[in-house]
């Protein structure tokens, strides 16, 4: 198992060094209050500002409520967590619930300015206590700064990282050299989580470890969805697998998506059966995560999976290579096609000026055979690229022959435009005789270059 989750600080009082910022943080637990102002707990990679926060609601005894990804830091979500309806009430009846919203340099995402300032003003009033985590103050937008009281992380001195390796070492029944140690806490550069990996690296295979062992590569593994798929199938303990599935970036839809993608790996198919029941449990969990937006479920989603799956398969372990899940590959492509959807119907909308109801629910089986009948005049009219016109055409080489063509066309007229511009200044200046000038030719209209049928398509309506 990976030593960093397994050795992450439990309360504050395990947290090495950064004694200033540990105080301060229980200070501003202990009296918070709904005019306390959130914290930005800040500083370099792996000196503890992640376990402290967890820490500290382990002390306080409040509930945890992550957010990590986009779209779980949307204004609505926010509100719902943040807010003071008792729908927001814990299941564990804690008495409060710590928010964590980790990367807090990069907290709107994509949201629009507007959506960016609605956050802010949540943040600023939140009914529950707030930390934001970041590794550069300055990457913070500066209105979240104004609004947050700043705690500094500073690297840990090797000095002080030498004890916890000792006390790891001491857990893991290893004698490790002081010169071993000292090597490993200088060169992890202040950083307990490089260190902890550096041990664990060296460690590997050994009962003793001694200068010549210590390895200095092993800077920044952090615990991947493989570990914790992995420690699942081999039947790990239970809060092994439940530290671990705070360390991994993924969330439990993700994590429920590898266990059931990988469960032909165990080649048990009766285990596999088996695991869907906890699986399926898991699942009603996250649906009600989603539709309630309750995030203080995902806990219990996640710890259904894992334990259920542990148990159902009984430790079996993964025989061969762990792989992304089908489905979750078919899931980007369904994404992509509700993306293009959108913006088929956003053009449509714009080129009719007819809602995107009404076209979808009176006009789009008519237009569909219009773009079909004559696709390079509807993409051109349209704007259409590839993807776009294959909605229509539901034939991938037609659609993108087609917008071959068009694009062939474009740039043609584009060309004779500007030599019609060059002939046009050369003209100009060529001193102006009397012969009066013979009239404009009438243009011809050209073959090769589609002209857009919009009648076609307007005189449909
Ligand atoms: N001050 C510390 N005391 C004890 N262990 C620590 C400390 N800092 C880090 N660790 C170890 O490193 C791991 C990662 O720490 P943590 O997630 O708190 O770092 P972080 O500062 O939040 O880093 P990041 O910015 O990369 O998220 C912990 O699980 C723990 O094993």
């Amino acid at each position: 198992m990976d030593w960093t989750e397994k050795y992450r600080p439990q309360s504050l009082q395990d947290l090495v060094g950064n004694g200033p910022a540990v105080r301060q943080i229980y200070e501003w637990a202990r009296s918070w209050t709904r005019e306390s102002p959130p914290l930005i707990l800040y500083g370099k990679p792996g000196v503890g500002k992640t376990s402290s926060a967890h820490a500290l609601a382990r002390d306080m005894r409040w509930e945890v409520v992550e957010l990590n990804a986009s779209d779980q830091r949307t204004k609505a979500v926010l509100e719902r967590v943040a807010g003071t309806s008792s729908a927001t009430a814990s299941l564990l009846g804690a008495e409060r619930k710590l928010i964590l919203l980790d990367e807090a340099d990069n907290l709107h995402g994509t949201a629009d300015r507007g959506g960016a300032r609605a956050i802010i003003e949540i943040v600023k009033h939140s009914c529950q206590p707030i930390l934001l985590i970041a590794n550069d103050l300055y990457g913070l937008s500066k209105e979240l700064r104004a609004i947050g009281e700043p705690v500094q992380f500073r690297a840990i001195q090797a000095r002080s990282i030498v004890p916890r390796l000792r006390e790891i070492c001491g857990c893991e029944k290893i004698a490790c050299s002081q010169e071993a140690l000292d090597a490993i806490a200088r060169s992890a550069g202040g950083d307990v989580r490089a260190a902890v990996n550096m041990l664990y690296a060296s460690a590997l295979g050994k009962d003793e470890i001694d200068a010549a062992d210590v390895h200095t590569d092993q800077k920044d593994r952090r615990a991947t969805i493989f570990d914790l798929v992995a420690a699942t199938y081999a039947g790990k303990p239970d809060g092994e697998l439940m530290a671990l599935s705070r360390a991994v970036d993924d969330d439990p839809d993700a994590v429920l998506q590898w266990l059931e993608g990988n469960l032909h790996t165990l080649q048990r198919p009766e285990a596999e059966m088996q695991a869907y029941v906890p699986l399926a449990r898991a699942d009603e969990w996250l649906g009600l995560t989603r539709r309630r937006q309750y995030f203080a479920l995902w806990k219990y989603a996640t710890a259904t999976m894992l334990i259920g799956v542990k148990e159902a398969t009984g430790g079996v372990g993964a025989h061969g290579r762990l792989m992304p899940p089908a489905r979750w590959r078919r899931m980007g492509s369904a994404r992509k096609q509700k993306a293009v959807r959108a913006s088929v119907m956003h053009k449509l909308s714009h080129a009719l000026s007819l809602p995107q109801h009404t076209i979808r629910e009176e006009y789009l089986p008519l237009v569909t055979l219009l773009v079909d009948e004559d696709p390079l005049s509807y993409a051109g009219a349209l704007a259409l690229d590839a993807d776009e016109l294959n909605f229509f055409l539901h034939d991938t080489a037609r659609a993108k022959a087609v917008v071959k063509e068009l694009k062939a066309a474009e740039r043609e007229r584009k060309k004779r435009e500007k030599e019609k511009e060059k002939e046009r200044k050369k003209k100009e200046k060529e001193p102006r005789e009397d012969p009066p000038e013979p009239a404009p030719e009438p243009e011809k209209p050209e073959k090769a270059q589609p002209k857009v049928n919009q009648a076609t398509l307007f005189d449909a309506f």
